[in-house]
């Protein structure tokens, strides 16, 4: 496997407050364009791990390096400037319009005030917030879920290749939190960053993390993919702290690919279609979560009574739509059956 630098590496960090080390000796690496989320219960010290990155907090031992270089050899200032910081209670100036908001970093950084105002119309409108109805609001004439979008616009404006976040959608119900979190995920901006990200919530970790750090009181207990930590937990405290969302981790952790030996015709394409000529494809690395919701939203439209929502398996790359094979929402449903007890996961 190709090596290539990390773009955030934290070495040994440590942190105490008073007697009590907060953050015990945690490394980790985030290579460009990954997401990296610190999982773990309230007070376990996520907080105070994610702001040592952007030295809002320093650390008692331990180094944090940018690009290869610590952090400490530039003033934090301009460090800061380089990385978008979005925080759950979203600190936007209230004397400030939403496009001045959004426009902070880069009049700091002396960007030009046309590219500065395009780049704002842009964000706004990439976001759902349509520049004309809402770049002259204040923050207080917007929800919650408007708020926190102006705040992922603001850090995502000078377009900084890191982007940290602290529980950026804790402040909203969770229908809220769940859409925003997929248009979050769809956004093209953000598939190039390299991002930290805080949360307790292991749905949001699991939808969005490529590498999860869970810790325990300041203490690493397990660094991995979603899928390692759901398959192969380190430890009791992991296998606990899933065990009781343990069904819909494992339909997100799973992809299609998991279960094509245990379907009925085993294949290398697999798609999804109302019918057969009307094609559209869901590829191999789909989790099941996601096979399933288009299979729900298949069962809707233009069938007819007696017709049930199918995923249809192409059985080579060239067969014919005759040659398709039906997989309905039971065959699914049983390969991942079948699948979650050959990889030995437990059952919840
Ligand atoms: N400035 C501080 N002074 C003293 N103790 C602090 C300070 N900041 C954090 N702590 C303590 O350090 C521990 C870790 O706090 P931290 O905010 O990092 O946890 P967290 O995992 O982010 O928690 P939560 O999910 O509740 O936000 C807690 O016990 C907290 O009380």
């Amino acid at each position: 496997m190709p090596t290539t630098d990390p773009v955030i590496e934290a070495r040994n960090l440590t942190k105490h407050y008073g007697p009590h080390a907060v953050v015990q000796d945690v490394s980790f690496r985030v290579a460009a364009g990954q997401t990296l989320v610190l999982l773990g219960p309230s007070g376990c010290g996520k907080t105070t791990l994610l702001r040592m990155l952007n030295r809002l907090v320093e650390p008692d031992i331990g180094v944090v390096l940018v690009n290869g270089h610590d952090v400490r050899d530039q003033p934090a200032e301009q460090l800061r400037r380089g990385m978008g910081y979005v925080i759950q209670q979203v600190g936007l100036l209230p004397h400030y319009t939403v496009a001045e908001n959004v426009a902070v970093v880069p009049r700091l950084l002396g960007h030009a005030p046309a590219a500065i105002a395009a780049r704002t119309t842009e964000l706004l409108g990439r976001l759902h917030l349509p520049p004309e109805r809402f770049a002259g609001r204040y923050p207080r004439q917007l929800s919650g879920g408007q708020q926190q979008r102006v705040g992922l616009a603001r850090a995502l404006a000078a377009d900084p290749p890191i982007i940290l976040l602290d529980e950026p959608f804790g402040a909203l119900d969770p229908i809220t939190r769940a859409s925003i979190r997929r248009e979050f995920r769809e956004l093209p901006e953000l598939r190039r960053k390299t991002m930290v990200m805080v949360t307790h919530d292991v749905t949001e970790a699991f939808e969005l993390a490529d590498q999860i750090l869970l810790l325990d009181a300041g203490q690493v207990q397990q660094l991995g993919t979603p899928r390692e930590l759901l398959l192969r937990p380190a430890n009791d405290f992991v296998r606990r702290f899933f065990a009781a969302e343990q069904l819909g981790l494992q339909l997100r952790a799973l992809r299609l690919a998991d279960i094509m030996a245990e379907l009925p015709q085993a294949s290398d394409t697999i798609i999804l279609t109302y019918s057969e000529s009307d094609t559209q494809p869901l590829s191999l690395t789909a989790t099941i979560q996601e096979a399933l919701a288009q299979l729900g939203q298949a069962a809707v439209p233009s069938l007819g009574e007696s017709a049930e929502a199918r995923v249809w398996v192409r059985p080579t790359e060239t067969a014919a739509p005759a040659d398709f094979l039906p997989l309905t929402y039971a065959t699914l449903m049983a390969a991942f059956g079948y699948a979650v007890r050959r990889l030995g996961i437990e059952q919840p």
